[in-house]
């Protein structure tokens, strides 16, 4: 099964309206590299400048609340960012998660109101620290599929991303076995809950992905692309991860 590469760029809450000429140079490696698909979400602030500015690149959301509309303040609902350009949106990221307590059912709910409103969906599953150096990685990460999966979930619309969360923003990041092996762990508890669907599902990996080891991590077993965080802030250093995953 060859599965289409996916870099995908997380700019957390970084950037401006000045750092959208970035956008640009990313756009044009992304026309250039014609087999693999390459996306940016961005603050809820700039989807609309960025999808403006570069209209064929695909621009999505960082996060969506579950409902459609309601009182909820502060939050924007997947037709808010639809309406805004955004053609997807990360749910259940690790930060969000820790930060603003989203559970499982959570994500699973954001994931299924983007499928609703014909947004693609990039889930995020990842262990601490703690739970790698315990030996529940592989069940923690399990256990966060068979919850935050979305019901219906198919390769045209969503995509994994397993992301270490000791691995995010701090240099670190797992050896090709341990990837490899998490990534079929994925797989696997993909496949016993959507059968044969799993095998053209994404599994993306993230957690301080750079130009330096970004040829080795994507050509990993089962690794179906990149989700960048830091690296992504600037053409000159996510350029270089778009053509390693040619
Ligand atoms: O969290 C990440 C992407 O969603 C990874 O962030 P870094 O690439 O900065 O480690």
């Amino acid at each position: 099964m060859t599965r289409r590469k996916l870099v995908a760029g997380n700019w957390k809450m970084n950037g401006s309206h000045a750092a959208l000429s970035e956008l640009d140079a990313i756009a044009e490696a992304a026309a250039a590299h014609t087999s693999i698909d390459v996306a940016v979400a961005v603050p809820a602030t700039l989807i609309a400048p960025a999808a403006t500015r570069v209209p064929a690149l695909s621009i999505g959301a960082e996060d969506v609340h579950a409902a459609d509309h309601g009182a909820h303040t502060g939050c924007v609902s997947a037709a808010m960012v639809k309406e805004a350009g955004a053609r997807f949106s990360i749910v259940g990221h690790s930060e969000r998660r820790a930060d603003q307590g989203e559970r499982d059912a959570d994500v699973k709910a954001k994931a299924e109101a983007l499928h609703r409103h014909g947004l693609n969906a990039i889930v995020c599953v990842g262990e601490t620290l703690d739970e790698r150096e315990a030996g529940r990685a592989e069940a923690v990460v399990t256990a966060q599929i068979a919850g935050s999966l979305p019901d219906g979930a198919a390769a045209e619309w969503c995509a994994i991303a397993y992301e270490p969360v000791w691995a995010i923003g701090t240099g670190r990041t797992p050896t090709a076995a341990d990837v490899a092996a998490m990534q079929g762990a994925i797989r696997a508890k993909l496949r016993a809950m959507i059968g044969e669907e799993a095998d053209r599902l994404r599994i993306l990996y993230g957690g301080s992905v750079t130009p330096d080891n970004a040829r080795e991590l994507l050509h990993v077993a089962d690794v179906d692309g990149a989700l960048v965080g830091g690296a992504s802030l600037t053409a000159a250093k996510f350029v270089p991860i778009i053509a390693a995953a040619n």
